[in-house]
């Protein structure tokens, strides 16, 4: 089966410095992959290059089984995208902004009205659609940006952090609309800070670091190779960890410890594995 997405050996290189180094992998059709890391790992120059924004320096990209150098057309007929920076016209309503990029990608009348009602309504923007895009809120907004990218009917879906600077209950909407795409077959990257947010969306996640692809694999592969047990121990102003391979194994450390004071055991998530393997926290 051809990959989705597949990135071989690829390198990118700003002002003679590399930032993306040597970076290999493939995504399933229909999977949820994530895209992890702190500022300036590269996980949007990877997008950029993966949705023809910008080229490679090195290395080979494949999209939707296009090469992206030789037919970045087919490429762009074939992917949807929404960007970090909201990129809805706010002077334009809801439905001229749909109605603006179906006709970009000649998708015809009576069909194209179709596909704008259908998404507004799957996105539940359809009573917004007269609304002037600047009077919608932020997480509104998302969501319009969501609806049109979809409009084209895309086989890959890219997410460059999709829910940064909405609240919380925003943020939690916006997870049930991208894992519902999902489940109905979308193949989905999406990148992220939010530790929370890779956990829950995606099947497999990349971390990123430094432009390098530091860990890849599925939460259990990550909790099976660090451990699933952490005993968490206040150390003046510090938090030490110390992972075991179960929690059971986590406890049964503890209860040997003469001095429990601030000392607790939990199960590991995805932060407490990322530092682990890089030495510092996301901010
Ligand atoms: N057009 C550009 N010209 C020069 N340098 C760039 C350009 N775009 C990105 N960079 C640099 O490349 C590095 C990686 O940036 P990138 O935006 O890909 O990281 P990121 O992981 O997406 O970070 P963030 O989470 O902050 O968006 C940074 O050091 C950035 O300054």
């Amino acid at each position: 089966m051809v990959a989705a997405v597949s990135l071989e050996r690829v390198g990118k290189v700003y002002n003679k410095i590399p930032v993306v180094n040597d970076l290999s992998f493939e995504i399933e059709a229909g999977e949820m992959f994530g895209l992890l890391g702190p500022n300036g790992a590269g996980k949007s120059t990877t997008i950029r290059m993966l949705i023809t924004l910008t080229q490679p320096s090195q290395g080979r990209i494949e999209v939707a089984g296009y090469d992206i150098n030789r037919h970045r057309d087919r490429v762009k007929q074939n992917i949807g995208v929404v960007l970090q920076q909201i990129s809805v016209d706010g002077d334009l309503s809801v439905w001229e902004n749909m109605e603006f990029h179906g006709r970009m990608h000649h998708i015809p009348n009576p069909k194209r009205q179709k596909s704008i009602d259908r998404w507004l309504e799957y996105v539940e923007l359809a009573d917004r659609k007269e609304s002037l895009v600047k009077t919608l809120s932020g997480g509104m907004k998302r969501r319009l940006q969501i609806a049109r990218a979809l409009l084209h009917q895309p086989q890959v879906l890219f997410l460059d952090e999709p829910t940064v600077g909405l609240d919380p209950q925003t943020r939690r909407r916006l997870w049930e609309i991208i894992r519902d795409l999902n489940r109905q077959g979308m193949t989905i990257l999406l990148t992220t800070h939010y530790m929370e947010e890779a956990e829950f969306l995606c099947d497999r996640i990349g971390i990123m670091d430094a432009g390098q692809l530091i860990e890849l694999g599925t939460m259990d592969y990550f909790r099976s190779k660090y451990g699933r047990g952490l005993v968490v121990k206040q150390a003046g102003d510090r938090l030490e960890y110390k992972f075991f391979p179960t929690l059971e194994a986590a406890n049964a450390y503890l209860e040997t410890l003469p001095d429990k004071t601030g000392t607790m055991t939990r199960l590991s998530n995805l932060e407490d594995i990322f530092v682990e393997l890089t030495g510092r926290r996301l901010d």
